[in-house]
C-alpha cells in the first residue's frame, strides 16, 4: 500500500531511442505490442497515473516514425525530443530541454521505456520513503553471484562474490536536475562507461541511496521477457479476471 502523497512537481524522462537489438524484431522493442497495446505507449500511460508528475520528456531515434501514432503522443505533459547513440546520450538530450526550463532543483526520475510493469508502490517508495534525493530503485540479489574469467574461450569461475553487497539496477533513478545534468554531461565528456544515472554520479563521488524495488520491473530485453512482462501486466491490472 501507499503510505503518503507523492512529491509533486517532478520530471519523468523517458528514454526510447534504442533499437532494441537483443529482442531481433522487426521494429525497436518499445513498439511491440503487449495485451495490444505497443510497449512504450503502456509505459507512458503508467507514468502518467503518477500523482504529481510535472510531465515527461521522450527521447526518441531521429528516424522514429511510431511515436506520433501513439495515444499518449498527444497529451500536454509529454514532450518529446531527439536521443543519441547510447542510453546517457538521449537521457542527456532530455536533460538539455528539461535544464533550460525547469528549476536545478527539480527531482527528476529517468524511467526506462522498456519497464512497463514498474508499480506505484515502488514511486512512491522513491520519491516519499527515500531518505536521499538521490536514489535508485534495484533488486538484490538473491542468487548466489560468480564472477568470471576465460579459460579456452569459455567462461569459468574466478570467485564467488558476497551477494549482500550485490543489487541489481532498476529505473526509475532519481536525482535533483541540475546535479544529475552536470555530472552526465561530464562523464560523457570523459567518454565513461555510463549505464544508468547512478553511474554517472558515482563517477562524481555521489553514493545515489539503493531503494529495494520489486522483482517483477523487468526491462523488455528478450523476447521471452514479453510473456512474462504480459503475465506481470495482466495480473496488476485485471486481477480478478485471473483469479477466476
Ligand atoms: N541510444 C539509446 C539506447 C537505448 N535507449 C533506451 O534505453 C532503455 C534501456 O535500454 P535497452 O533496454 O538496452 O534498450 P535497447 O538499447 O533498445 O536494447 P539493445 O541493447 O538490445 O539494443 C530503452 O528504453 C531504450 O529505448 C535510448 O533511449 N537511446
Ligand atoms: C538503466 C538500466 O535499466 C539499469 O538496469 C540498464 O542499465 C539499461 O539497460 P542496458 O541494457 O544497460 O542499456
Amino acid at each position: 500500500m501507499i503510505s503518503g502523497s507523492l512529491v509533486s512537481g517532478y520530471w519523468v524522462v523517458v528514454p526510447a531511442a534504442g533499437v532494441g537489438k537483443r529482442m531481433g524484431a522487426d521494429r525497436p522493442k518499445q513498439y511491440l505490442p503487449l495485451l495490444g497495446r505497443p510497449l512504450l505507449s503502456l509505459t507512458l500511460s503508467n507514468i502518467l497515473t503518477w500523482p504529481g508528475l510535472s510531465g515527461i520528456v521522450v527521447a526518441l531515434s531521429a528516424d522514429d516514425d511510431h511515436f506520433s501514432h501513439l495515444a499518449e503522443a498527444k497529451h500536454p505533459q509529454v514532450h518529446r525530443v531527439t536521443g543519441g547513440a547510447e542510453r546517457a546520450d538521449s537521457v542527456l538530450a532530455a536533460l538539455d530541454f528539461l535544464g533550460t526550463r525547469e528549476p536545478q532543483d527539480t527531482p527528476v526520475l529517468v524511467h526506462d521505456a522498456a519497464r512497463p510493469c514498474v508499480a506505484l508502490e515502488d514511486i512512491s517508495a522513491l520519491l516519499d520513503e527515500a531518505v536521499s534525493p538521490v536514489a535508485l530503485l534495484a533488486q538484490p540479489a538473491s542468487d548466489t553471484v560468480k564472477q568470471s574469467a576465460i579459460e579456452q574461450g569459455c567462461p569459468v569461475v574466478e570467485k564467488t562474490l558476497d551477494r549482500n553487497h550485490i543489487w541489481l539496477a532498476q529505473t526509475p533513478q532519481r536525482a535533483p536536475l541540475g546535479l544529475l545534468h552536470s555530472c552526465l554531461r561530464r562523464a560523457l565528456e570523459q567518454h565513461a562507461a555510463i549505464t544508468d544515472e547512478a553511474s554517472a554520479l558515482e563517477l562524481f563521488g555521489h553514493a545515489p541511496q539503493l531503494v529495494p524495488g520489486q522483482r517483477d520491473n523487468i526491462k523488455v530485453t528478450h523476447p521471452s521477457d514479453i510473456v512474462l512482462a504480459e503475465t506481470i501486466l495482466r495480473l496488476r491490472y485485471a486481477p480478478t479476471e485471473d483469479k477466476r
